[in-house]
């Protein structure tokens, strides 16, 4: 489902993270992308979406090579992926459910159709009775819940997840992976960005260790 070949990725000013990575994800997979900090797992979750554009080799979404696709098709391809953030990336002056239904918004999508939605977003991550609340008044946990709540919210098949438990203790962090564990098992495929090795042994799904820009 999602292919990476032979894929370098180096920075104007010379940083060159990804040297040569080969990684091929199927789906309905669960998998951890591991490394040490500046080993360039955030650079490859943005490759995916197209944020970022690879220097040499090609991303294969679903067998078709981003490289190939036309500028109005990204919107559809970034629906299709939902992406979560350490640093959550929450509008602070808005409600939950405002952050939460954004995409939807962007989207188009009628009325009816966000507040189901985003409903059934909020009460997945275990926020519904919060809807009307602030980002400012929850806890880390609470935010990083309320970024997986964004993420999903339109369905996408793909869930990337950048460091989910960066700032979290060992308890709310097993809880974050769970939810993640979740939502791969109705389909999603899921791929999380961690350096959080003793947690990432223990649940043990699939790892791909990222070092001197290659898989291991
Ligand atoms: N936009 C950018 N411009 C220049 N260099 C960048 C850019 N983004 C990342 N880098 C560099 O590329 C390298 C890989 O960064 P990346 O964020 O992908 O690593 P990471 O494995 O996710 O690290 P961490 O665990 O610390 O988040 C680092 O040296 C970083 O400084």
């Amino acid at each position: 489902m999602i292919r990476l070949e032979g894929v370098g990725k180096r920075y104007p000013g010379g940083n060159e993270p990804l040297r040569g990575l080969d990684l091929h994800v199927e789906r309905g997979e669960l998998v951890f992308i591991t490394g040490a900090s500046g080993a360039g797992k955030s650079t490859l979750l943005r490759l995916i979406p197209r944020l970022e554009r690879p220097s040499r080799g090609q991303v294969l979404i679903d067998g078709a090579n981003l490289a190939r696709l036309p500028r109005r098709r990204i919107p559809y391809l970034r629906r299709r992926i939902g992406m979560t953030f350490q640093d959550h990336r929450l509008l602070h002056d808005r409600t939950l459910f405002d952050n939460v239904a954004l995409p939807l918004v962007i989207e188009g999508r009628p009325h009816a159709d966000i507040r189901r939605r985003v409903q059934a977003a909020l009460d997945k991550v275990g926020l519904l009775a919060q809807s009307r609340a602030y980002p400012v008044t929850l806890s880390g946990g609470e935010q990083q819940r309320v970024g997986i709540a964004r993420a999903i919210v339109s369905r996408p098949p793909i869930l990337l997840a950048d460091e989910p438990t960066g700032n979290l203790d060992p308890a709310l962090s097993l809880e974050i992976m769970q939810l993640f564990g979740q939502f791969n098992q109705v389909g999603v495929t899921t791929v999380i960005a961690s350096h959080d090795q003793p947690l990432i042994d223990a649940l043990g799904h699939r790892q791909i260790h990222l070092s001197e820009g290659r898989a291991t």
